[in-house]
């Protein structure tokens, strides 16, 4: 089983949370805007505290309130696409890819995938928004994430460009390499990249 989760936590007024396990691949979580999909990602990466419950991936707790386990960010490895790509401005992209990286010779392949290996010595300010998304994808796959958590990781993107980063998403996702949570609105696409389907909230 890759995911364990049973969590809540508070957010403002209200309480956000979620209870599911799921199988190798890639799981699409679905909900309304403000359900709570985003805080759950901050949870799995320890950005949010979560008030009860545990989190638990490939068997191994990341967070269990009863045990007394809640593992810092950095000990998580967990791979984080944001929804805004949040690269290091002061980074070309070939070293925003490398940040974290544990060795650099799957740079090429990762960039091939993604369709980046023209812009590596580019400055981020100078990329659109959907070039940005694929190199954050491409520095949280070099990271070697334990898990990787994709964060509308399709939104900002033209047709064609979406059905390119799609279908890098998709292969991926068949590499069985790591587990994938993806947050969406898109149907068409969480059927399509999805091999199960979560909702969140409601
Ligand atoms: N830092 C915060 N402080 C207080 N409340 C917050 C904070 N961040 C989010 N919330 C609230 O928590 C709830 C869940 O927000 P979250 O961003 O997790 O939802 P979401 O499902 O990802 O939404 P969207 O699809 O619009 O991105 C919302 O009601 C939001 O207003």
């Amino acid at each position: 089983m890759s995911f364990d989760v049973d969590v809540t936590a508070r957010r403002g007024a209200g309480e956000v949370g979620a209870c599911f396990t799921t199988g190798d691949g890639l799981t699409v979580l679905v909900g309304a805007s403000g359900a709570g999909k985003t805080s759950l990602l901050d949870m799995i990466a320890g950005l949010l505290r979560p008030a009860r419950g545990h989190i638990r991936v490939g068997g191994r707790a990341l967070f269990d309130a009863d045990a007394g386990i809640d593992l810092p960010p950095e000990r998580r490895n967990v791979g984080y696409v944001f929804q805004d790509a949040r690269l290091f401005p002061h980074r070309r992209v070939r070293a925003n890819l490398l940040y974290g990286a544990s060795d650099d010779r799957r740079l090429d392949d990762v960039a091939r995938v993604l369709d980046i290996a023209a812009l590596l010595d580019r400055w981020p300010r100078s990329l659109s928004g959907g070039e940005a998304r694929r190199v954050a994808i491409g520095r949280a796959l070099l990271s070697d994430p334990a898990l990787l958590l994709l964060d509308e990781p399709l939104s900002s993107l033209d047709p064609a460009r979406r059905e390119e980063a799609m279908r890098a998403i998709a292969r991926v996702r068949d590499a069985r390499a790591v587990p994938i949570l993806m947050v969406t609105h898109d149907r068409a696409e969480a059927e399509r990249l999805g091999d199960r389907i979560i909702p969140i909230g409601g």
